[in-house]
């Protein structure tokens, strides 16, 4: 790991931070906050000189015995006192605001990048040299922010000002009632902070919850990064993302409001105690602690700006320049409806900005990213013209597959192979020989080490649909027609009711509709943790009934679904007329394919073409006649 400190690296980062966090630009709404930070810092400053000065004012009035000016002064001291509250309380309100602000662009940002096409992939698959980045796009992002605006923006900016005038003033004067004043200050904020906090402590804990679900929500992605990358369900993973984050940013918001409330009493009796004299101690204090937060700042500006840069990177040079245009990833949010109204792909072509905020949630940074447009926007529009199609999905030209970063450590050599529609192929071999590296070749999560892979049809979920090895279920309020719609984004859609039961009754999982209440309801419970091993496969299987891709690739996707069941699904693939890639270990899955791929190490692999009739009878040796049969 780089070493990172107090550098020229740092300052370069720290204006790469700036600059998306303050863009210079009339909509900068950063920008105007910073304005009101400054302004209210400002103000502070003459009311805190104010509250210093006029107890001086009291000692003259009261040894002259002038009643009058004593009367004047009291209303000038509620006054001052009063404005003292008001801006203070406005100085955390406007830097909260600011705050929040910054954090929700500087995660919009480092989303945008995650979730595009595989980052997240590479990112979490140590493909890329970078450590926790879901601890950098949540904890690091946090600190960081809240450092820059709520602690360093306006006494950093302030400080010369402060400092030097109130050095002038300690050097003309002095007094002793300061040391008293502001023990008197300790006691009275301490007792009030006991009173007035307890409403808070619920918020916080709402909050502390939230900030816990968002973290959640960024390790589940981690932990499926290649069941997610298979799907090509970027995009809706960064709606899914973005939604806890605006749940998490609602909480805070909540705290924010509460804490306006509690500052704007809390300074009232603050500022009764404050002498000029004492706050170039205090001003001098407080610099030496922005001193120790400017060093945690830059700890984790190294962080985040590390990750966007690698990111900016990886899109840049490796997923863009490393494919040849075929394989160009796409991937799409479509919505599961059958909204193929004109208007409705008129509203797509227009790449209408409401309808993208509408299906993927509002994106601050409005960028110039076309590509990602076209392809939010390409949402149920199938009729737009694929490449060139014969019938071939991809062709493997002598292409030699290793581990990455070892290119020694070679998987498979030299294999040519086409996958074509109408030609099952089985993929076998022993464990850790290379069958799943082969799928990641074929999704393009990975890349050849010599030859060529061509991608003839776009990488969508209705031409290729692979199913990972681990079944993923997105978590938490997610309803039971979103399991089965994804990759897509559900809509209630009624008149598909009757096919999405259909599909249930044929990986017999149709409890399920009563389990969940329906098709809509957003359940409470964890999917991956509720329902079985079989279960979670029977669901991903609802998924490629539904899909009806031309090509799906099973990676032992009916490993833990009993033999009959099986052979059932098999046979619904065969009359939806989808093409199965499958990677599997059971003698009986091979009469369902064409042709068998064996790896058998070090590289080397045969392939044969099977005999179905023999295999059955075989199959109906070992299982009896009757149960083949019936199937
Ligand atoms: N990201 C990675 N970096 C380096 N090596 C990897 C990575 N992913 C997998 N491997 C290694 O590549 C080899 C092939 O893995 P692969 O997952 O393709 O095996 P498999 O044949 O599908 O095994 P199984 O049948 O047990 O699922 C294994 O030795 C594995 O440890």
């Amino acid at each position: 790991m780089s070493r990172l400190s107090f550098d020229l690296l740092f300052l370069r980062r720290l204006c790469t931070l700036l600059r998306l966090l303050f863009p210079i630009n009339k909509h900068s709404i950063t920008l105007y906050l910073t304005g009101a930070v400054l302004l209210g810092t400002f103000l502070d400053q003459i009311t805190t000189y104010f509250v210093g000065v006029v107890p001086s004012d009291f000692y003259v009035a009261l040894g002259n015995r002038d009643s009058n000016t004593y009367k004047v002064l009291i209303v000038k001291a509620v006054l001052i006192i009063l404005g003292k509250a008001l801006t203070l309380a406005g100085v955390k309100y406007v830097t909260s605001l600011l705050y929040l602000r910054c954090r929700k662009i500087c995660d919009y940002a480092l989303h945008r990048l995650y979730f595009k096409r595989h980052a997240f992939y590479k990112v979490n698959n140590n493909l890329e040299k970078m450590d926790n980045p879901d601890q950098r796009m949540t904890q690091d992002v946090e600190k960081c922010t809240r450092l820059l605006c709520v602690d360093l923006i306006g006494p950093v900016l302030s400080a010369p000002f402060v400092i030097s005038y109130y050095a002038y003033l300690t050097y003309q004067s002095t007094n002793w009632m300061g040391p008293v004043a502001i023990l008197v200050y300790f006691f009275v904020a301490t007792l009030a902070n006991k009173v007035i906090l307890s409403p808070i402590v619920n918020l916080v804990n709402e909050q502390e919850k939230r900030e816990g679900d968002f973290r959640q929500k960024h390790m589940e992605i981690r932990t499926n990064s290649e069941a997610i990358a298979f799907y090509h369900s970027g995009l809706i993973e960064n709606v899914l993302t973005n939604q806890k984050l605006n749940a998490l940013l609602t909480a805070q918001r909540k705290l924010v409001d509460w804490r306006f409330v509690l500052s704007t009493e809390l300074t009232g009796i603050v500022s009764r105690t404050a002498f000029y004299y004492l706050y170039l101690i205090y001003c001098f204090t407080n610099l030496i602690n922005l001193s120790e937060k400017l060093g945690d700042m830059a700890g984790v500006t190294h962080r985040v700006i590390e990750l966007l840069e690698e990111m900016r990177k990886l899109h840049a040079d490796c997923l863009e320049t490393e494919r040849p245009p075929s394989t160009v990833p796409s991937s799409v949010v479509v919505m599961a409806s059958d909204d193929n109204s004109d208007e409705g792909k008129e509203k797509i072509r227009r790449r209408d900005p409401n309808t993208i905020a509408e299906l993927h949630g509002k994106q601050l940074i409005d960028g110039d990213d076309e590509e990602e447009a076209a392809f939010l926007l390409q949402g149920g529009d199938r009729e737009e013209p694929d490449w060139p199609d014969d019938g071939v999905a991809l062709t493997l030209d002598s292409s030699t597959l290793a581990k990455p970063h070892d290119p020694n450590s070679i998987l498979v050599c030299n294999l040519s192979l086409q996958i074509a529609q109408g030609q099952n192929l089985l993929i076998s071999g022993d464990s850790g020989v290379g069958k799943t590296s082969l799928f990641r070749l074929f999704a393009g999560l990975w890349h050849c080490a010599g030859g060529k892979v061509d991608r003839h049809w776009k990488t969508r979920a209705h031409n290729l649909f692979f199913v990972s090895q681990k079944p993923y279920l997105p978590s938490g309020g997610t309803t039971l027609r979103q399991q089965i719609v994804y990759p897509v984004k559900a809509l209630p859609v009624d008149k598909d009711l009757t096919r999405l039961t259909n599909i249930l009754e044929i990986v017999k999982l149709e409890y399920l509709i009563d389990r969940c209440g329906g098709y809509d309801i957003p359940v409470d419970w964890d999917w991956m943790d509720t329902l079985s091993p079989g279960e979670a496969q029977r669901l991903s299987i609802a998924r490629v009934l539904y899909t009806k891709p031309r090509v799906v690739f099973l990676d032992e996707a009916t490993s833990a679904i009993g033999f009959e069941l099986e052979m059932a699904i098999y046979k619904a693939f065969e009359q939806e007329g989808i093409t199965v890639v499958s990677i599997g270990y059971r003698y009986s899955l091979k009469q369902h394919h064409d042709m068998e791929l064996r790896l058998t190490g070090h590289g080397e692999w045969k392939l044969t073409e099977i005999d179905s009739a023999s295999i059955v009878s075989r199959t109906q040796s070992i299982l009896g006649t009757d149960t083949v049969l019936s199937l």
